[in-house]
């Protein structure tokens, strides 16, 4: 097959790639794109699409997992702005308005991510009077498993209503829109919001004062004038389940919903690794000494901004366990048993609207890695 392909094929075919999702409707988008004569070969090639390709090694080899094909094109789709426009043109688009994600309901009554082709969104913007060049304003997200590439969109120019009528979705704010979704949904949902809210915040140059120029993926930003390369960023977090043996510690601030209760958490300092930081946060917090760490996950959590937190579980001595608390950020932190947590688990958070104490403590919804670190210390004290 290669010998078959000359060079000026090649190239033709890595153009028509440019256009397509990983090996998607290759052989109907090329012909929109190709002069005559390339279509002939190029709907060849496709229809061959496995062996050439695999040979001319565009996108790497089938044989390779398809995780790492996918990671292998997006990493493309970021360096390759005609590549990544192209991909746009047949991609998966999430639409925000004013970041709060567009959601549907499924006739069971369940939430849904709203995925619309990037199609649908041009006949909206077309219909709503708008320019279609507000498509290229996405950002590249991520690779669906069938191989499509996935942006999200941020519709804030455009009248909420009349966007919601036109795709039968409603815009949701991320911290409802977090907790109504379910499986990978949640965390796609809140890295298109992330990544939407960082360029909306990062238009200009901190140095220079002049506007910066986002790349198509949106990966990236660079100021004009000094060539300072901007990426996007997560504020790093630790997240501690402190246990003494028998108890865990778990603490409240004044601002948290009523009755709820969580594991310690901190920024990182600068400089700092991330034990310090643990030891240190829990030293400020309640006045103890970590004896022993153990990593257990990470998670990226939206709100207020983007942070990434990583989440432990630390022991304290049992002779030196007595909680002295820091009142200016916490209002409370207590050492609760395994039988207290187990019930806490299987209590759902009150309504908002609720007035007074609840009866009983809850914990974090288990889209929040507290929650998954106080199931797992559970589990583990179940097994002593
Ligand atoms: N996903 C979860 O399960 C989970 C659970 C608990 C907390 N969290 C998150 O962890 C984060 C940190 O927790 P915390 O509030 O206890 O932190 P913290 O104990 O470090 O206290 C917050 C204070 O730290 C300072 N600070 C330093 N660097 C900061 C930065 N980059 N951004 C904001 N403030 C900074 C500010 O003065 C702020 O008031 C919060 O965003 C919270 O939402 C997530
Ligand atoms: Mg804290």
């Amino acid at each position: 097959m290669q010998s078959w392909v000359k060079r000026s094929h090649t190239d033709t075919a890595k153009r028509a790639l440019n256009t397509t999702s990983l090996f998607g409707t290759v052989c109907f988008k090329v012909q929109t794109v190709l002069i005559d004569e390339e279509v002939e070969m190029v709907t060849h090639c496709c229809s061959l699409i496995r062996g050439p390709f695999k040979s001319l090694q565009l996108f790497g080899s089938r044989d390779c997992s398809s995780y790492v094909s996918r990671t292998r094109y997006l990493m493309r789709l970021k360096e390759d702005d005609e590549a990544c426009r192209g991909a746009l043109q047949s991609g998966n688009v999430l639409l925000y308005h004013k970041l709060a994600p567009l959601l549907r309901q499924t006739q069971r009554g369940r939430y849904q991510l709203h995925v619309l082709q990037a199609t649908d969104v041009k006949g909206i913007l077309g219909k709503l009077g708008k320019d279609e060049q507000l498509l290229n304003t996405s950002v590249l997200i991520g690779c669906s498993d069938s191989d499509i590439a996935q942006f999200s969109l941020d519709v804030g120019s455009l009248e909420k209503a009349a966007v919601e009528e036109m795709c039968g979705g409603v815009f949701i704010d991320l911290r409802k829109a977090f907790f109504l979704l379910k499986g990978p949904e949640a965390p796609l949902v809140t890295k298109g919001q992330a990544l939407l809210r960082w360029h909306q915040t990062h238009a200009y140059c901190s140095a220079t004062g002049q506007p910066t120029q986002r790349n198509q993926a949106g990966s990236q930003r660079v100021c004009l004038t000094n060539g300072t390369t901007y990426y996007p960023q997560m504020a790093p977090v630790v997240i501690v389940l402190l246990s003494d043996g028998r108890r865990c510690l778990l603490a409240r601030q004044s601002t948290f919903p009523l009755g709820m209760y969580s594991a310690l958490a901190g920024f990182c300092d600068m400089g700092e690794t991330m034990e310090e930081t643990l030891r240190r946060e829990v030293a400020e917090e309640v006045g103890l000494e970590v004896e022993s760490l153990q990593f257990s996950g990470s998670q990226h959590w939206p709100f207020p901004q983007s942070s990434f937190m990583v989440a432990c579980h630390a022991t304290v001595s049992p002779e030196n366990a007595e909680v002295n608390l820091d009142g200016v950020e916490l209002e409370d932190a207590r050492w609760f048993t395994l039988e207290e947590i187990e019930g806490a688990l299987k209590r759902k958070p009150p309504p908002q609207s609720t007035k007074g104490e609840p009866t009983g403590f809850w914990v974090p919804p288990s889209y929040a890695i507290a929650n998954k670190l106080i199931q797992e210390w559970a589990n583990q004290q179940k097994k002593l």
